[in-house]
C-alpha cells in the first residue's frame, strides 16, 4: 500500500496509524513525498519524511515537480500535479491503494467553503473515503478522526511532525474558515457535527446518483455521438434528478472535466423541458418530436481534421475505406446538402452535422451516420455504458 505524507501532522500521524495496524501483517507500506518546490523548506521537509520513514523500516520516494507552469491557479495547478505524480508512482510500483490522510476538519473546512458557495448536495457532500484514480484507489481513513485527535497521537508518540507556514496565511479561503471555526463550536458546530453533516449529504448524494442512474436507464438512450431523452418522461423528473441528468449528458457530449455552471444548466433544462434549442459547453440541446437531443456543437468541431482510422474529436474512428488523399471532417451542413436521403436516418439535422464524415478536398466521399456508408463505417471509441456507470460515481 502506497501512502501519501507529506510531512504535516495528519499525514504523519497517517503513517504511523498505518505501520502499527499493518507491521504485523504482512502489508507492506511505500511512502512517498512529493516536492512541489514552492517553499524554501520543501526539500528540507521530504527528507524529514524520508528519516521517519527509515526508522520504520520502509521505503521513501520524493516525487519533484518539475513541469510547473508560469500562471494559474498555483494551489489547483500543485493539486492535480500532486494526484498525478502521486497515481503515477503507485502504477510504477505496482500499488493498487494510495492512503491519503484528510481528516474530520478537512470535511468540516470543505462543507463551510462551500455554504459560502451556496453549493448542491453534490458540493456539500463528504469527500468518499475510497475513490478510484488513474487505476488506483485512493483511501481516506482518517476522515472520522480530528486534526487534534492525531496531533495528540502524534505527541504521545513523541513523533515531530511540520507545520506548514502556509496553514498561518489568511489570504487562503481555508485559512480563514479555520480561524473562523475556533468561534462556530461554542455553539454546537463542531469539527465533529460540520463532519457529520458532510457524511449525511454524502448519503443523500448516492441516494441522487442513484435515482439519476435510473432515470436515465429508463428514459435516455446514445445514438451516433449523442444523447437522446424521451422529453415527456424527461418532464416528469424532479428538478434535481433532471439538473443531474442533463448535466452528466452535456459533460459525456461536450466533454468537459467540471460540470457547467449553474444558470446555463437552468437555461438548458427549460430548453429540455419546453422545447426549442441552446448551446452549452460544446454541445446543442435540441427538441424534436418528444424528444431531447444533446448533440455536439458543430463549430466545435468544425476544424478538426484528423486521416481515417485516426481518433477524431476524441470519440469517432472512420475506417473501411482507401485511406489515400482522404480525410475525416465533420458532415457540416455542406455535407448534409449533398445526402438527400439523411431523414430517413430518423436524427435530426444538427446531431448529423457534428458527425465525421469521409472528404475527398470538397468532395463528400462518405457520411456513415447519414445513411451514406459507401462501404466506410463509424464507430464510436467510448462505449455507451461507461456514461451509466459514470452516473454513479463522483
Ligand atoms: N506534498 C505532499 N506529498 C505527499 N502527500 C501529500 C502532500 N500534500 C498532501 N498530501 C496528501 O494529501 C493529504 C491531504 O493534504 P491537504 O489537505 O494538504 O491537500 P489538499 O490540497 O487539501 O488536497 P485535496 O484537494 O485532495 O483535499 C495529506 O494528508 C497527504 O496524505
Amino acid at each position: 500500500m502506497g501512502v501519501a505524507v507529506s510531512g504535516g501532522g495528519d499525514s504523519m500521524a497517517l503513517l504511523h496509524l498505518l505501520h502499527d495496524c499493518f507491521a504485523d501483517v504482512g502489508v507492506t507500506l511505500c511512502v512517498a513525498t512529493v516536492d512541489h518546490g514552492l517553499r524554501a523548506g520543501s526539500h528540507d521537509e521530504a527528507m524529514m519524511v524520508a528519516a521517519e520513514a527509515a526508522k520504520l523500516g520502509l521505503s521513501h520516494d520524493v516525487l519533484e515537480w518539475r513541469d510547473r507552469p508560469e500562471g494559474g491557479n498555483l494551489q489547483d495547478e500543485a493539486r492535480n500535479a500532486r494526484y498525478g505524480l502521486l497515481t503515477n508512482w503507485a502504477r510504477i510500483n505496482d500499488l493498487s491503494v494510495i492512503a491519503l490522510g484528510h481528516t474530520a476538519d478537512d470535511q468540516a473546512e470543505t462543507l463551510l467553503m462551500r455554504l459560502g458557495r451556496a453549493s448542491g448536495v453534490s458540493g456539500l457532500s463528504a469527500m468518499p473515503r475510497m475513490r478510484a484514480m488513474d487505476g488506483v484507489s485512493l483511501m481516506r481513513p482518517l476522515l472520522d478522526v480530528t486534526r487534534d485527535q492525531l496531533r495528540a497521537y502524534l505527541r504521545k508518540k513523541q513523533v515531530a511532525w511540520v507545520d506548514d507556514p502556509s496553514n498561518e496565511d489568511t489570504r487562503f479561503e481555508r485559512i480563514r474558515i479555520r480561524q473562523a471555526m475556533a468561534s462556530l463550536a461554542p455553539i454546537g458546530l463542531t469539527v465533529e457535527r460540520l463532519a457529520a453533516v458532510a457524511q449525511n449529504l454524502g448519503a443523500a448524494r448516492e441516494a441522487l446518483d442513484w435515482y439519476t442512474f435510473l432515470a436515465a436507464r429508463e428514459m435516455l438512450e446514445i445514438r451516433d455521438g449523442a444523447i437522446v431523452i424521451d422529453q415527456r418522461e424527461f418532464r416528469t423528473l424532479p428538478d434535481e434528478i433532471a439538473h443531474r441528468l442533463l448535466v452528466r449528458a452535456v459533460q459525456w457530449v461536450g466533454g468537459a472535466v467540471y460540470p457547467p455552471r449553474r444558470d446555463p444548466m437552468m437555461q438548458a433544462q427549460r430548453t429540455a423541458r419546453q422545447g426549442g434549442s441552446f448551446t452549452l459547453a460544446g454541445c446543442r440541446i435540441l427538441t424534436r418530436v418528444q424528444k431531447v437531443w444533446i448533440c455536439r456543437e458543430v463549430k466545435r468541431v468544425a476544424d478538426e481534421v484528423v486521416e481515417p482510422g485516426a481518433t477524431w474529436d476524441g470519440r469517432w474512428r472512420i475506417y473501411g475505406g482507401d485511406i489515400h488523399g482522404h480525410q475525416v471532417r465533420a458532415l457540416g451542413s455542406v455535407g448534409l446538402a449533398q445526402v438527400p436521403d439523411w431523414r430517413s436516418t430518423g436524427l435530426p439535422g444538427p446531431v448529423l452535422e457534428a458527425t465525421p464524415a469521409v472528404w475527398q478536398n470538397h468532395h463528400l466521399v462518405a457520411a456513415p451516420s447519414a445513411g451514406f456508408a459507401q462501404g466506410w463505417i463509424a464507430e464510436e471509441v467510448r462505449n455507451g455504458e461507461e456514461f451509466f456507470a459514470a452516473l454513479l460515481s463522483h
